[in-house]
């Protein structure tokens, strides 16, 4: 069964102190897809990965991966499942070859270490010690050691967090082979761009809950209140507007000639837009309706305050 869940969390609720960082969290990741996990720092992600790799016990809920419980099943699942902590997790005192080997021997059919090394560049520090590594190369050897043994399903937490554009763009690519290889890829990020280049399904997760799941097309687009994009002749006079569409909407220039219309947009208001322009003369060159970037679909769920 090619689309059965590689990764299902049902209800998952952890708490500490007595408050829930975890409160009644459902996931579903399948085999060949990338699940992009984000949320606020504090939402409760890495708590919610590390339930999933056997690291910390559920108080509620239910975790399976491959089909099996992280915490009870962890030796028939190490073999099959990949994990990049967030803070490396590496021993220090080993150089940075010689990890990835002795992790690659852990295996019956490894990658081609060689190969591995070299997509992720880790040659120029091949013979430093993991503790001396900097941050970005760290997290690329944690990575390397992560799909080394061809794992089914891998937990990468904020996998490009530090690299530099290289290296992401490396990392990226790795991303997109595993899943074309038929791996569960579940990662968190804070780059909206990462998201919206490499997800295939989007959780936002937010105090603990999920407040909001789909393909980036489907949260672009499935918000209430909408925005509607327009790019016409800079400097409009936009007061005709504002009056056709009435209190709930509002209209900006956003940059020159690049207005957005923000409020209840349904297919009346599109007409009530294209309709008022048409009677001034004005050609619009480009008219789309939604959010315009993730970034906006997470603020708008999440809130605009640090916490
Ligand atoms: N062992 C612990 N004891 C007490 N509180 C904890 C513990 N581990 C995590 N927390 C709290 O649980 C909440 C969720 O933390 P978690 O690390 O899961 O968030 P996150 O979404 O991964 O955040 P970030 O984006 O900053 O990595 C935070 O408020 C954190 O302080």
């Amino acid at each position: 069964m090619p689309d059965s869940p590689a990764l299902e969390v049902r209800g998952l609720v952890k708490r500490y102190g007595g408050r829930a960082v975890v409160d009644e969290l459902d996931l579903v990741a399948l085999p060949g897809r990338v699940t992009a996990v984000l949320g606020p720092n504090g939402a409760g992600k890495t708590t919610t990965i590390e339930c999933c790799e056997g690291l910390r016990t559920p108080d509620e809920g239910q975790v399976r991966v491959l089909g099996l419980d992280p915490r009870t099943q962890a030796r028939e699942l190490r073999p099959r499942v990949g994990v990049m902590l967030q803070d490396g997790g590496l021993p220090t005192g080993i150089r940075a070859a010689d990890m990835l080997d002795h992790v690659a021997r852990m295996y019956a059919d490894p990658r081609d270490v060689g190969e591995l090394s070299e997509r992720l560049g880790l040659g120029s520090f091949a013979r430093t010690t993991v503790r001396r590594l900097s941050g970005g190369q760290r997290q690329r050897l944690a990575l390397a050691a992560a799909v080394v043994g061809r794992p089914d399903v891998v937990f990468l937490d904020e996998p490009s967090a530090g690299m530099d554009p290289q290296a992401r763009l490396a990392v990226w690519e790795l991303v997109r082979e595993l899943r074309a290889e038929g791996v569960a890829v579940l990662l968190t990020t804070h780059l909206m761009d990462e998201a919206e280049d490499l997800a295939d399904h989007v959780v936002v997760v937010d105090q603990g809950r999920v407040v909001a799941e789909g393909s980036v097309a489907d949260l672009l687009t499935s918000a209430d209140d909408r925005t509607l994009h327009l790019q016409a002749p800079a400097g409009l006079a936009l007061a005709p507007l504002r009056a056709a569409l009435g209190d709930a909407f509002t209209v900006t220039e956003a940059a020159p000639g690049s207005y957005a219309v923000a409020g209840p947009v349904d297919p009346a208001a599109v007409a009530a837009v294209a309709a008022r322009l048409a009677q001034d003369g004005v050609l619009v060159s480009r008219l789309s309706v939604g959010r315009s970037t993730l970034e906006d679909v997470f603020l708008d769920l999440t809130g605009r305050d640090l916490r």
